[in-house]
């Protein structure tokens, strides 16, 4: 269906997360994006600042940051280019954005991305209403962005959509998830991560669908994505971890949804993650305490509580 195209391997390679040691999972906390992407109130960009510094002093080392995307469409992401300039830059972190065509990446390197995401679906409908395209054309649009961004040295992470089931179209056959992942990893996306947006998945349905992903795409080349709906986020994750899933995405305060999936709930929340990471004796190079304070302050400046139990538990005992 789609037109391959030979990825470049090493450029690929030196990007991906071959561990430093074989217990280390990295953590991509989309946050400041997935999760406040869908924020009726608008958050003030000083404190977008303020929050993604605060995730970058906790330890993480991958944080999505916002989304150069079409303001009519997603306002709370329009302050794109003052958040991205505004953040304290670690050395060691990434700090990607999304950018789903040519103008928004253009936009990105002007406020000096270095990293971007590329975001589709296996679901025809999805594709419409989250970036009104054909998947197909997706998958065009991103092959256009992909070479661009090489040209900067800017790197390029792949998104799946719906990789269990689908707001418009309910289930979603993993062969078509595989064949859009693959097109992803084959336009030249040094990762690909599987979004279960509406957070329907369970350690069955991920399974299948990791079985059929991974006969495509490297296991070492993939990330899981998964919503909280149903409260089978962290039994996802770990099926993932089982499975050789070394990439795990996350939202603090279990913050998010997406505006194009109603009803569906946030990410699962990093605190649950790095706590259950931890107890497995996994490092996330991510310092706990920390990542609660800036969950806090996020939920403080939304006025309402964490969604993190994790972030709740120890909170109340240092009460
Ligand atoms: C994709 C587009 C931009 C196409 O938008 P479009 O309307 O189809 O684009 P167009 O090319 O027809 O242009 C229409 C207008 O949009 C402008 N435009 C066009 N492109 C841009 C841009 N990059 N930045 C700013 N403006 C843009 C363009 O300049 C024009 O402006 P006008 O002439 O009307 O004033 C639009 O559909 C859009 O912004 N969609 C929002 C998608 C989005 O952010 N969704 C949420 C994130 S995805 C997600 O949450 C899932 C994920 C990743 O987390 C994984 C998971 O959980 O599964």
């Amino acid at each position: 269906m789609f037109r391959k195209v030979l990825c470049n391997k090493p450029f690929i390679r030196c990007f991906t997360n071959t561990s430093q040691n074989g217990n280390f999972v990295r953590m991509v906390e989309v946050g400041p994006r997935d999760g406040l992407q869908n924020e009726k109130q608008i958050v003030p960009t000083a404190a977008k600042i303020e929050f993604i510094n605060k995730l970058s002093d906790a330890g993480l080392k991958s944080i999505e940051s916002t989304s150069f995307v079409s303001p009519k469409w997603v306002p709370q992401m329009a302050d794109h280019s003052e958040v991205l300039m505004g953040i304290t830059k670690y050395p060691d972190v990434s700090y990607p954005v999304l950018t789903p065509n040519i103008l928004g990446l253009n936009a990105a390197i002007k406020a000096g991305a270095k990293e971007v995401a590329v975001f589709g679906a296996a679901s025809e409908s999805f594709s419409k209403k989250n970036i009104n395209c054909t998947v197909k054309e997706s998958i065009h649009r991103f092959e256009e962005v992909v070479k661009e961004a090489k040209k900067h040295g800017i790197r390029i992470r792949g998104y799946v959509s719906c990789v269990v089931g689908c707001p418009y179209e309910g289930a979603i056959a993993p062969s078509a998830i595989a064949q859009v992942a693959e097109a992803l990893f084959n336009v030249g996306c040094y990762e690909v991560s599987l979004g279960d947006t509406i957070g329907v998945g369970t350690p069955g349905s991920i399974s299948k669908m990791l079985t059929e992903v991974s006969k495509h795409i490297p296991v070492q080349f993939l990330a899981l994505h998964c919503h909280d709906t149903y409260g089978q986020a962290l039994a996802n994750i770990l099926r993932g971890l089982d499975m050789g899933i070394t990439v795990v995405d996350s939202s603090v305060g279990g913050l998010g949804g997406c505006p194009y999936a109603k009803g569906a709930s946030g990410n699962v929340a990093s605190e649950e993650v790095v706590y259950m990471l931890h107890g497995l004796g996994m490092d996330t190079g991510i310092d706990l305490n920390k990542l609660i304070e800036a969950g806090q302050y996020m939920s403080t400046t939304l006025g309402r509580p964490t969604g993190s139990k994790v972030s709740r538990a120890v909170l109340s005992k240092k009460c």
